[in-house]
């Protein structure tokens, strides 16, 4: 974990994982964090009881992040207090308020941001956030589109915010990642639709061709 927080090189979370073996080929591949999602309405969507029967057995392999869009704080503290994830991503509507007891209580958690424009990037040290994610602006979805933003906004606002770790999210593919990378240089680059053939199935020749280009860019 202080690996993927404090990078010297832009790593790789591939989220949207539902499949177990899937998970195993990640750590096989050398992927640095996963990401599962416990919202419901996700195309992705893979509940807690089914998680829970592979997660654990990652543990220390790979990060394990859980995505959560405005879930009960009950529900996010008893997987990580279960050991079931290492880190929670809230990419809903969660507030500086929703996110304080998870800072307080030393459990380290991502917030996503859907970056419509400058005015989107304020204020975002009220999180008190492990580590920001930028991500497409989509209203009602939150995530997972395949849509990008304007990543001269990343830039910038990790230039100004150097010790902060920023993910780059939103349209990630083989085609776009090395000039993401290169771009941005974020802390790492995470994707959902450029990383599977059918949503929650992930096709390793495109994770492949990500890493590598992350590798070249870099
Ligand atoms: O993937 C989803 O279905 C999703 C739904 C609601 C909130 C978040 C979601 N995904 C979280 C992620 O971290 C995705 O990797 C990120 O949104 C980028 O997705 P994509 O543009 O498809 O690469």
């Amino acid at each position: 974990m202080h690996h993927f927080f404090h990078p010297s090189t832009t790593s790789l979370k591939v989220c949207g994982v539902t499949l177990e073996s899937d998970a195993h080929q990640l750590v096989a591949e050398g992927i640095t964090a996963l990401g599962v999602n416990f919202w419901p309405k996700s195309k992705r969507y893979l509940p807690p009881v089914d998680a829970a029967k592979f997660l654990p057995a990652l543990k220390e392999k790979i990060l394990r992040v859980g995505v959560f869009v405005n879930a009960p704080t009950q529900e996010v503290l008893s997987l990580l207090k279960e050991d079931i994830i290492d880190v929670a991503q809230f990419h809903g509507d969660e507030t500086p308020e929703y996110c304080a007891p998870f800072a307080e209580n030393g459990h380290p958690f991502i917030r996503a941001i859907g970056v419509k424009n400058a005015d989107s990037l304020t204020n975002i040290h009220d999180y008190q956030a492990s580590a920001i994610l930028l991500d497409a602006h989509a209203p009602g979805v939150y995530g997972g589109t395949g849509d990008t933003f304007d990543w001269n906004l990343a830039r910038t606002f990790i230039s100004k915010n150097p010790t902060l770790p920023v993910l780059l999210a939103g349209g990630i593919t083989a085609e776009n990642a090395a000039e993401a990378t290169t771009l941005v240089h974020p802390a790492a680059l995470d994707l959902a639709s450029g990383s599977e053939s059918t949503p929650g199935i992930k096709d390793f020749d495109k994770i492949r061709a990500i890493q590598a280009a992350i590798s070249t860019a870099q």
